[in-house]
């Protein structure tokens, strides 16, 4: 354990000596080893000085969370920290106070330099941290400073040196350490790394090993985050000393704030913006933020929705905007009481959006930490909050096992596709006007891929009619095939050469003292062949590989190649899967192939507006048909705008027909309703139920039905004549009154009306059925019971400080790592 003393701790917080202009004068008489923080209710409880309790009681701050209530305790005693604690708790107070207090008690001043560090993952969120900073330390002398990057480097330089708290990003603080000449952290106390866990990983190590070279050995550290690092090589690079693991939730019964409601929905890749869509228009009253993979995804979908008017204000927030352009949309967030932010996980971490009612996680998490980060922007600090993830049916079983590893309590909804709203007409429609979206949709859709890495089965979406050409995947082929063919090459001339050792060996000793491969004894000895073996790999080198002047060996080659090539593929999902994107491609020809089929046979239909779907998914064309509706085809697109339309990279004629057997044309085409995004849903129009998900509703009508089917699996495995073994329960129909059965009625149930679930747990309890009826239900797959409402959803849901502005460049390189722990491009 380090020892500071803290002098003349002022613990009732009234020595007038401590105001602005009098912080040397402070004379600290008391001086204590140890402090036990674990009866302090109040801030005022705690021995820090009366500038920092100021701080607190202007911002409102008077009593510590539990997290803050330890942590601050145990680093005031001088102690290394590893804290954790769950999203919202107040992490950001558990460190800030120490800083202040550890440099007041050194009577730190300007003239001291850098006295302690804050190193924050984004600019976001170093940017809000400096923020509280300056509300709590504003009746101190200190000087703080935002770094991250932007600014011309040496403006920042002439200001650095006499900043005693800088709270900086990772690439910019190793800027200033290798290119401000007068940068010296040598009187560094305190170092704090926010959201440790993502700073200590893969996408900054480099940089945080620089950094930390550079900082002294002798100094507080403190590490806090909502996902603690306890790794031991990570604890080892920081030089940590006796650190104290605060995890003030360790035992609680889950990893997220209790009054965070948590579901998830599994839907198809093609189906996530209708999904996403009929979310919105159910929830227009509420503040929602939407995480997706990628900056172009991000950007894409904010530049969609935008287009449809879905009747809530639309922003986006991803690494690829500029700073200021970043800061406008987190400002404007904030600010906004109903709003949908769509963002990449730069705003997973520590961001604190006031009362955000909805975090919607439309793609899936890479892990169950960034789950974790990303749920945990609502719920925050006693507030209510609901998460909402969507899972593809692939993800499911893996994403929803990591979760109940980590205590994640998480609830299936089921998703009626029939009411959903599609916007994909709408949407094809919009790409089809304006190249720009359809060019912006294109690169969504190949940086996702890139993103995730193409799992089996993903389909187009994005208002994509069709899959656009993959390059990298192309590309990436390509070079696997060349590097397996020149590969094949070698082995086949270092077998030949090897039979043909002894009798070289016998002839010429030269052959001895030649090079790996390739000497001048070499292909004397092994004649053409191996002269062709070269030319082959000259063509591979110079990208000539087609040609077809190819040697009977580069023939061979290349068939064992092509067979590993296949082997390679089926054993490695991961890898780019080309034959999903043909998939894609070919389904997405075949719906063309099937409007026109209709159209032909239908003359109505054929006058109708081109870019609404079939409903007939029947179509029953053979192959025969193809050329015809290739060419009427071609002249759609054409007249769509979509002139590259069909430069495939795949082999349409025999893809198309294969894949039309394995792929139910009903889950793209013709189900779902199409809808006037502007007009609002057309489904169910006698009931007046406009369709879209309303999670609330979908919740309760769940619990209906798994009260009905508790009653059916009583009623019917007991038999009619026996007993009801819980007739003693009151029938709460005789209470509160009857209710019906059917879909409505089980929506409009409120809630003030619980006695369902009251009896439902009741007799789950007694009869230990509970799963095994949930089961049999969400196994019907009797979609057309789920509940998904209409009605829209109106949701519950001083001091010399300095500041150093943001308007910088991307210094973070936020090289957010993929699931496979490569880096990820955001
Ligand atoms: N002692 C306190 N009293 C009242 N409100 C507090 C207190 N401490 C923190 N808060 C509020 O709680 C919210 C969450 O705080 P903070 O951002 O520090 O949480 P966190 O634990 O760092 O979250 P994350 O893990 O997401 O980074 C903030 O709005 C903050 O103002």
């Amino acid at each position: 354990m380090k020892s500071f003393s803290m002098s003349a701790i002022d613990v009732s917080g009234s020595d007038c000596s401590m105001c602005s202009s009098d912080t040397n004068s402070s004379a600290r008489e008391i001086k204590f080893e140890y402090f036990d923080s674990s009866k302090c209710e109040k801030f005022e409880d705690f021995p820090i000085c009366k500038k920092t309790l100021k701080g607190l009681t202007s911002s409102k701050f008077m009593k510590p969370t539990d997290i803050q209530r330890e942590a601050i305790g145990l680093a005031l005693n001088g102690n290394d920290i590893l804290g954790a604690a769950k999203t919202g708790s107040g992490k950001t107070l558990a460190f800030i106070i120490p800083i202040l207090e550890h440099l007041y008690s050194e009577k730190w001043s300007q003239n001291d330099g850098l006295g302690a560090l804050i190193i924050s993952p984004t600019r976001e969120l170093a940017f809000q941290t400096f923020e509280v900073l300056k509300k709590i330390g504003k009746f101190h002398d200190f000087s703080a400073g935002l770094v991250i990057g932007g600014k011309p480097l040496k403006e920042e330089a002439g200001r650095i040196n006499r900043t005693n708290i800088v709270v900086c990003t990772p690439g910019r603080l190793l800027q200033h350490m290798d290119e401000t000449t007068y940068f010296n952290a040598d009187s560094l106390q305190i170092v704090v790394l926010d959201e440790a866990d993502r700073i200590l990983d893969m996408g900054f190590s480099q940089t945080m090993n620089a950094i930390i070279e550079n900082l002294p050995a002798e100094r507080q550290t403190l590490l806090f985050s909502a996902t603690q690092t306890r790794s031991v090589k990570d604890l080892a690079r920081l030089s940590l000393t006796d650190p104290v693991f605060v995890s003030v939730h360790e035992n609680a019964t889950n990893s997220t704030p209790e009054q965070l409601e948590q579901s998830y929905m599994v839907c198809e890749q093609h189906e996530k913006l209708n999904l996403l869509w009929s979310f919105l228009k159910n929830h227009l009253q509420s503040k929602i933020l939407v995480f997706l993979t990628c900056c172009k995804e991000v950007k894409y979908v904010y530049e969609a929705m935008r287009r449809l008017r879905p009747g809530i204000p639309v922003m986006a927030l991803h690494g690829g905007l500029p700073q200021l352009r970043r800061v406008e949309a987190y400002n404007q967030f904030v600010n906004k009481q109903r709003a949908c932010l769509f963002a990449t996980d730069i705003a997973a971490r520590g961001l604190d959006f006031p009362a955000v009612n909805w975090v919607v996680q439309l793609d899936c998490p890479e892990d169950a930490n960034t789950y974790i980060h990303r749920a945990g922007r609502t719920a925050r600090y006693e507030k209510d909050g609901q998460a909402l993830l969507v899972l593809l049916p692939s993800e499911e079983e893996a994403m929803v096992k990591q979760l109940n590893d980590k205590k994640i309590p998480i609830e299936k909804i089921r998703v009626n596709r029939k009411r959903l709203y599609s916007i994909q007409a709408k949407m094809e429609s919009n790409c089809a006007a304006e190249p720009e979206l359809k060019e912006a949709a294109q690169r969504a859709f190949m940086t996702y891929l890139k993103s995730v890495y193409l799992m089996s089965n993903k389909k187009v979406s994005l208002g994509l009619a069709i899959a656009p050409k993959i390059r990298f995947l192309k590309k990436d082929q390509k070079r696997k095939e060349e590097q397996a063919l020149k590969q094949t090459v070698v082995e086949q001339k270092l077998a030949k050469n090897a039979q043909k050792k002894p009798q070289s060996e016998e002839s010429s000793s030269e052959s001895d003292s030649g090079g790996e491969e390739g000497t001048c004894s070499e292909s004397d000895s092994s004649g053409s062949e191996v002269n062709s073996s070269k030319e082959i790999e000259k063509k591979v080198e110079n990208g000539d590989s087609d040609s077809s002047e190819e040697s009977d060996l580069e023939n061979e080659a290349r068939t064992s190649n092509e067979k590993k090539l296949t082997k390679l593929k089926q054993k490695d999902k991961p890898e780019i899967n080309l034959k999903s994107v043909k998939q894609t491609e070919s389904v997405s020809k075949l719906q063309k192939v099937n409007k026109l089929s209709t159209k032909k046979s239908n003359k109505e239909l054929a006058d109708s507006d081109e870019s609404s779907e079939s409903d007939d998914s029947e179509s029953g064309e053979s192959s025969d048909n193809e050329s015809d509706s290739d060419d009427s085809e071609k002249l759609k697109a054409l007249k769509a705008g979509k002139t590259e339309s069909f430069s495939f990279d795949v082999d349409e004629d025999d893809e198309l027909f294969k894949v039309k057997k394995d792929v139910d044309i009903d889950e793209i085409l013709g189900v779902l309703p199409e809808v006037d995004p502007n007009k609002g849903s057309n489904v169910d129009i006698e009931t007046g139920d406009a369709g879209g998900i309303n999670i609330a509703l979908a919740k309760k009508r769940m619990e209906a039905e798994d009260d009905e089917e508790v009653q059916a699996v009583l009623g019917s495995s007991d038999g009619e004549d026996k007993a009801d073994p819980l007739s003693f329960i009151p029938d709460p129909d005789e209470i509160y009154g009857a209710r019906g059965s059917d879909e409505s009625s089980a929506e409009s149930y409120d809630d003030a009306s619980p006695p369902v679930s009251k009896k439902r747990k009741i007799q789950d309890k007694l009869s230990g059925r509970k799963q095994n009826t949930a089961e049999s239900s969400s196994d019907s797959g009797d979609e057309s019971d789920d509940v998904i409402n209409s009605d829209d959803d109106v949701s519950s849901s001083g001091g010399d400080v300095m500041d150093t502005e943001l308007s910088l460049k991307d210094d973070e390189a936020i090289a957010l790592k993929s699931r496979d722990g490569k880096t990820r491009i955001v």
